[in-house]
C-alpha cells in the first residue's frame, strides 16, 4: 500500500471514529461510563483516564496530524516514531527486569507534636483502606478490627475480614503485644491482601485486635501498627508471622526500606530503592545485631550543641519509627539537661521537663564518623499539659526501659536506610 493509500485509509478511520454517536443507537455503557442520555438526544461520555503502562510517543501523535490532513510522512518523522517506541519498549523491558518499589507518606496524627507517623495502607478485596503507624520497634501488623467491642473504637477506621472475599482466618492462630510505653493489644489472625504505596502482598498475615489498651482507643488517629522489626519478634502463635516487608522483600529491587520523617510535616517511608533526592552526601552504614529482633545499632557518641565537645561513647540503641522521644543513658541526660535552666527531671510529670521560654542546645549523636544534630525545636517537645509553660523533653531517660530509643526525635533529623541484606546494617545521611 503507497503512502498515499496507507494515509486515505488511516484517514477514513480517523474520521469515522470521530463522528457523534447516532441517537437511540447508542449501546449503553455500564458503571460510571454509562452516557448521561439529556433531553432532546444529547449524549455525554465522562473521559477515563489511559490505562497505566502507556507510554506517551510524541511523534506518533505528530505522525496522526499528518495523516488526519492528508499531508505527506517525511521519512525522518517516520523514523522518529520508531526510534521512540524502541526506546519505550526498551524501558518496559528494564522495568519488568527489576524489582518492585514502593513510596507511601508518613503523615503526623497530630498538627503540634509528631506523637506518631500513620501511613494510608489498603487490605482486602474490596480494598479496605486503613491509617496504620509503620513501627520498626516490633514485628506484628494488627489493626483495630470488626472483633473488638465498640467501645474500645473511638474513630478510628477498623477491617472487617467478612467483608473481604480473599480473607482467609488463620484457624487456632492468636497474638497478644505489649509496647515500652505499656500499651497492648491482642486477637486473631487471617490472612489477606495487604497494599502499601504501590505494593501488594498477596497472603499477609493480618492481626485483628479483639482487645485493645485504652492509650490505643485514645489514639484516635492510629488504626493499626505494621511492624517493620525482625520477623522472629512476631507474636503469632503457635506459628509465628513474616512481616510485610519480609513477605515484600524477595520481589524489590533491593531489600531495604527507608525512612524519611519530618518535624511537623509528611515524610515518606519507600520501599525497594534509596532515593538519592532524599538525601544530601554519602550514607554512613554501621552494622545491626539482628538477634534481639530489633534494629540495634551502636552509635559512637555525643555532644551537647553541636559537635564542637563530642565524647565518644558507644551507646548500643535501636532504631524505632514507632517511639516519639529519644531515650539515652542517665550520663548523657544529665550532660544535656545541665545546660538547661531550670531544667528537672520531675516524677510528678514523669520524666525530664523544663520552663518552655529556657534556651536549648541542640544534641548531636554520632553513626561512625558521620554526625548527626538533633535541632532544639525537636527537644522542645511539647508543654506538660495544654497551655501549660513547663515543656517536656524530647531527649529522656533509658534507665527504666533496659535500652537505649532513637525514635522520631532523632529519626527526623536524617535520611534512615533499613538495608535487610544478609549482615543487615542501618545507614544514616544527612538531609
Ligand atoms: C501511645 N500509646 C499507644 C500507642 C500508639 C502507637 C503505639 O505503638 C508503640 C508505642 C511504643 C513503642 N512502639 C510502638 O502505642
Amino acid at each position: 500500500v503507497t503512502n498515499l493509500g496507507l494515509t486515505a485509509v488511516l484517514t477514513a478511520l480517523c474520521l469515522a471514529s470521530a463522528l457523534p454517536p447516532k441517537i437511540g443507537t447508542t449501546r449503553m455503557g455500564h458503571g460510571e461510563n454509562r452516557p448521561s442520555l439529556g433531553r432532546g438526544g444529547r449524549v455525554t461520555f465522562k473521559q477515563a483516564r489511559h490505562p497505566t503502562g502507556h507510554h506517551f510517543n510524541g511523534a506518533r501523535s505528530v505522525y496522526r496530524t499528518y495523516l488526519k490532513y492528508a499531508v505527506p510522512v517525511p521519512e525522518d518523522l517516520v523514523r522518529a516514531v520508531a526510534h521512540t517506541d524502541a526506546l519505550n519498549s526498551a524501558a518496559e523491558e528494564d522495568k519488568r527486569r527489576r524489582g518492585a518499589t514502593g513510596s507511601a507518606p508518613a503523615v503526623p496524627i497530630d498538627e503540634r507534636f509528631d506523637i506518631a507517623y500513620v501511613t494510608p495502607v489498603t487490605i482486602g478485596t474490596p480494598p479496605q483502606t486503613l491509617m496504620l503507624d509503620f513501627d520498626t520497634g516490633s514485628s506484628d501488623l494488627w489493626v483495630f478490627s470488626s472483633h473488638m467491642p465498640p467501645f474500645q473504637v473511638r474513630g478510628q477506621e477498623i477491617y472487617t475480614p467478612d467483608e473481604s472475599s480473599t480473607a482467609r482466618l488463620l484457624e487456632g492462630h492468636t497474638w497478644s503485644i505489649m509496647y515500652g510505653d505499656g500499651s497492648a493489644s491482642r486477637g486473631n489472625v487471617y490472612v489477606d491482601t495487604f497494599a502499601v504505596g504501590g505494593l501488594t502482598v498477596l497472603n499477609q498475615a493480618v492481626q485483628t485486635a479483639q482487645q485493645v489498651s485504652a492509650s490505643f482507643t485514645s489514639a484516635t488517629n492510629i488504626d493499626g501498627l505494621v511492624g517493620l522489626g525482625f520477623s522472629t519478634l512476631n507474636t503469632v502463635r503457635p506459628e509465628s508471622q513474616l512481616t510485610f516487608f519480609d513477605n515484600a522483600k524477595a520481589s524489590l529491587d533491593n531489600p531495604v526500606f527507608t525512612a524519611d520523617l519530618k518535624y511537623m510535616a509528611a515524610g515518606t517511608y519507600d520501599f525497594g530503592f534509596i532515593d538519592r533526592a532524599k538525601y544530601t552526601g554519602e550514607i554512613t552504614y554501621v552494622p545491626i545485631d539482628p538477634d534481639p529482633g530489633y534494629w540495634i545499632f551502636t552509635s559512637s557518641g555525643y555532644a551537647v550543641g553541636a559537635s564542637s565537645n563530642f565524647s565518644a561513647t558507644p551507646i548500643i540503641g535501636i532504631a524505632d519509627t514507632g517511639t516519639s522521644l529519644v531515650y539515652l543513658p542517665t550520663a548523657v541526660l544529665t550532660a544535656y539537661y545541665r545546660q538547661v535552666q531550670g531544667a528537672t527531671n520531675s516524677r510528678s510529670y514523669g520524666g525530664y521537663v523544663f520552663p518552655c521560654d529556657s534556651a536549648l542546645p541542640s544534641f548531636t549523636f554520632g553513626v561512625g564518623e558521620e554526625r548527626f544534630t538533633i535541632p532544639a525545636s525537636y527537644i522542645r517537645y511539647a508543654p506538660v499539659t495544654e497551655g501549660s509553660a513547663t515543656c517536656f523533653g524530647g531527649l529522656q531517660s533509658s534507665s527504666e526501659l533496659g535500652i537505649n530509643i532513637w525514635g522520631d526525635v532523632a529519626l527526623k533529623a536524617a535520611f534512615v536506610v533499613f538495608d535487610s541484606r544478609s549482615p543487615p546494617r542501618i545507614g544514616w545521611a544527612k538531609k
